[in-house]
């Protein structure tokens, strides 16, 4: 089973407005209301692609409960663990001449409620995908991603982590099947700004010699570099289409990576191929795209 984790769900609301004007009232021209946070955004791509997975998390308050009867409409079996103070956030996502998004701080998790976690994670058995996306909301301890890998070990579980900075080069250590910097967060965690593929590839194999197996480095629209764990470079260029919402691309790219790698039997080729196609069906999508709008986009890569 492929299960991810959400550990700070958010409704996202994206909101069109035209010359987004600080200090003043603004009004909205389109408004559109989603379920996300990495990890559901995962599982619902999985969904739209005819994939099982369950999605685990926490959630808080009303927002919470829309976040629970949410994921079940998109297709896939929400585990949530709720807690008792605060409320799962709304992260508002404003396009307007450029793109602002201001994300929530997320419900308080206690001790207990994270125990709780640890031990539904214990149950995953070997051959398993576990994804763990996201930041974590500030009341949990920093090494919370390190801690549940530490826990893992030793089981034959395929972990893949899309979280940025000290959070991910943490869980390197534990060797995760696959991580998906962005080429700017690939920079920031070197404190270097990458310019060209070489120096792509040069830093991703850093991440490599820290104990990543795949890294997976997506460029928004010029698209993605992949190193396998024998050491192979994928690039890949990404279709062309209307950006418009690029929300969520990268989680999708998550989503269609590991749905290629499992239906080619872990043909890497295939896997950026499908990432691709749905990270991009995404950016070209208001929400998390359909299965009809990748495989479109997956057939003319
Ligand atoms: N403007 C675009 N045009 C075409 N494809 C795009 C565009 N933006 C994103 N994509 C597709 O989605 C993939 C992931 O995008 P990106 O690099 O923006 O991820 P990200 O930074 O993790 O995104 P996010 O945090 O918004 O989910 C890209 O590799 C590409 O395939
Ligand atoms: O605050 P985080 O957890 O880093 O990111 C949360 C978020 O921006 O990520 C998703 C897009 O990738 C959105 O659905 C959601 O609002």
């Amino acid at each position: 089973m492929i299960y991810t984790v959400t550990f700070n769900p958010a409704i996202d609301y994206v909101i069109k407005v035209d010359n987004l004007t600080l200090g003043q009232v603004n009004r909205t021209t389109r408004e559109y209301i989603f379920c996300g946070g990495k990890g559901i955004n995962v599982s619902h791509l999985l969904a739209n692609l005819g994939v099982d997975s369950v999605g685990l998390g926490f959630i808080a308050g009303f927002t919470g409960d829309v976040i629970e009867s949410g994921a079940k409409e998109l297709g896939f079996k929400p585990d949530f663990i709720r807690v008792r103070e605060g409320m799962t956030r709304i992260n508002v996502k404003v396009k307007s001449n450029e793109e602002s998004e201001i994300n929530g701080l997320g419900p308080v998790i206690h001790d207990d409620e994270l125990e709780q976690m640890f031990k539904k994670l214990d149950e995953l058995e070997d051959g398993d995908i576990l994804v763990l996306a996201g930041s974590i909301p500030a009341t949990l301890p920093s090494d919370v991603y390190e801690r549940i890998m530490g826990r893992l070990q030793g089981k034959d579980i395929r972990i893949v982590v899309d979280a940025t900075k000290d959070l991910l080069l943490n869980v390197l250590k534990y060797h995760p099947f696959l991580i998906k910097p962005n080429n700017h967060e690939l920079g920031e965690m070197f404190d270097v700004v990458l310019k060209t593929n070489d120096e792509i590839v040069e830093y991703a194999k850093k991440l490599q010699e820290k104990g990543a197996r795949n890294v997976l480095v997506s460029m928004a629209g010029d698209g993605a570099i992949l190193i396998t764990e024998e050491g192979e470079v994928h690039i890949t260029p990404c279709p062309k289409g209307e950006v418009k919402n690029s929300v969520g691309a990268g989680d999708s790219m998550v989503a269609g990576f590991i749905t290629g790698y499992l239906r080619s039997n872990g043909d890497y080729n295939e896997a950026l191929k499908m990432g691709t196609a749905a990270g991009s069906a995404t950016a070209f999508s208001e929400d998390v795209a359909t299965g009809e709008k990748i495989m479109e986009l997956y057939k003319t890569l």
